[in-house]
């Protein structure tokens, strides 16, 4: 099965690439946009939000993804989302690479 990463990965650079469906959490965000997507769009998340605190959850949703992509970043040495490149992720066969 091919997983919305992999799509992600073998269009980078060719087309613009939004990529939709299951973000929940800030390293989402980091591993979309290092593998080569322009944006990401969030559903559920903010609407989990929403169903739980009105205006306020909605907010509280954007600053926690926020605060999470930030953390992830700066853990990564990336002082802006143009530092976040395919480098920063590795695929299931490098990671197996890497582990030999
Ligand atoms: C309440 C709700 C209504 C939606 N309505 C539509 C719709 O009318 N047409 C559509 O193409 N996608 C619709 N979507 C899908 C979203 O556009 C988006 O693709 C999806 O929610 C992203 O995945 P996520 O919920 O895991 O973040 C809807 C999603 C939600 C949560």
């Amino acid at each position: 099965m091919v997983s919305r990463f992999q799509v992600v990965h073998a269009v980078q650079g060719k087309v613009p690439v939004f990529f939709d469906g299951g973000v929940r959490r800030g390293t989402d965000i980091f591993k979309a946009l290092a593998l080569g997507a322009k944006a990401v769009l969030i559903g559920r998340a903010v609407i989990y939000g929403l169903a739980a605190k009105g205006e306020l959850g909605v907010k509280q949703v954007i600053q926690m993804l926020k605060d999470e992509l930030e953390l992830t970043m700066a853990l990564s040495g990336c002082c802006s989302v143009d530092d976040i490149t395919r480098s920063h992720v590795k695929t299931e066969k490098e990671r197996f690479i890497c582990r030999m």
